[in-house]
């Protein structure tokens, strides 16, 4: 390498450093990572083709409907990394082919520290790879049935309910509604921090309502079970069944028969077994007021003066349902004005 470049390269990886809190511990190595990565042929390079030949292979870490998914390391950098590679095959037997183009268009372009990046895809004559953040602890739904009586403590389920309504927070902010959160679709990193995963449900949708069906059935929000059409308000239903699902160890709704589960979504009565906190109870209620068919569901507030395990969370569902209101009426609110205004204008004109 000419001194020149040399030199170049050494000024950029202390600007890149600088913006990092690096631990003393792994300073060095860091260093050396993020250089590496800068004299990378791909860095900064959208037009880079990467290829199997960029990776080294290791353990298989799970199997998806479609696919394999390998732990692997960038030969270059040594960043490690999952990738996923997935059968055009099966994808194409399965008929998921829009929604495997969807959920790598979506994936790519999120970049939040809750939502499992993708950082490059590519694809050969059978297979097409996905390369994703590693996400070192596995599936949150593992560590949950694993842990004691199958539930997490409040201040967990408080933590990651957290994490995952940022996450969405951050999708709805750029148009993006998930469809599909449940434990079985959040990772634990190695920090014990969630990253959001599989948008094979997901859909950009900057405007319009929409009709698809989607999603798990314990999780179906009213609107779907009903055939309506719905917005991103369903993810905010779902958050208030994982934050259940957390303490309790099972989803409200869930019953042997199909049948039975959509009635008792329709219907949206849900037992709150006693140890459930009043706090507890309270934000489970709230998350769903911010869903706008289901204002007659809410828990009464039985907390006047509430000590909060749940208090990020709390913060942070006041903030979203402001957020809410602010740049979107629910649909009936916003009928009702316009009838008022349609009604003084024709009460002027008589
Ligand atoms: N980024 C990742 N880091 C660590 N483990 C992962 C990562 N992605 C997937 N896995 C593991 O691989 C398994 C399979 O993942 P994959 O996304 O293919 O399938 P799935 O979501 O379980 O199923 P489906 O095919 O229905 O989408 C996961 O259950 C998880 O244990």
């Amino acid at each position: 390498m000419s001194s020149n470049k040399e030199n170049r390269i050494n000024k950029q990886v202390e600007q890149y450093v600088s913006k990092l809190k690096i631990p003393k511990q792994i300073d060095l190595e860091m260093r050396h990572l993020v250089k590496c990565m800068i004299s990378h042929d791909a860095f900064g390079n959208r037009n880079y083709k990467w290829s199997l030949n960029d990776f080294e292979l290791g353990g298989r870490l799970g199997r998806g409907k479609f696919g394999r998914v390998y732990i692997a390391r960038e030969k270059k950098t040594g960043f490690v990394v999952a990738l996923k590679t997935l059968f055009k095959k099966e994808i194409v037997k399965g008929r998921v082919e829009r929604q495997t183009l969807r959920e790598i268009e979506i994936q790519s372009h999120l970049k939040h520290p809750n939502i499992l990046q993708m950082l490059a895809w590519f694809h050969d004559s059978h297979r097409i790879y996905l390369v994703l953040e590693y996400a070192g602890k596995g599936e949150l739904y593992k560590h949950l049935k694993s842990s004691e009586g199958g539930r997490f403590n409040e201040y967990l389920s408080a933590k990651y309910v957290y994490q995952v309504a940022d996450a969405l927070h951050y999708c709805h902010q750029n148009n993006v509604i998930h469809r599909d959160i449940k434990p079985e679709n959040l990772l634990l990193t190695i920090t014990g921090d969630v990253k959001l995963a599989d948008f094979g449900w997901s859909v950009h949708a900057p405007s319009l309502n929409r009709e698809t069906m989607c999603g798990t059935l314990d999780y179906l929000p009213p609107e779907m079970v009903g055939g309506q059409s719905y917005k991103h308000y369903v993810d905010h239903w779902c958050l208030g069944i994982l934050c259940y699902e957390f303490l309790v160890g099972n989803p409200p709704f869930e019953s042997k028969e199909q049948e039975e589960t959509y009635k008792k979504i329709k219907k949206g009565y849900v037992y709150y077994p006693e140890y459930i906190s009043a706090g507890a109870k309270d934000l489970i209620s709230k998350v769903w007021l911010t869903h706008p068919l289901r204002g007659w569901l809410v828990y009464p507030s039985t907390n006047p003066n509430p000590k909060f395990t749940f208090f990020k969370c709390e913060f942070y569902f006041r903030n979203m349902s402001v957020y809410n209101r602010k740049s979107e009426k629910p649909d009936i609110m916003l009928r009702v004005e316009i009838e008022r205004k349609i009604y003084k204008k024709h009460s002027k004109s008589i």
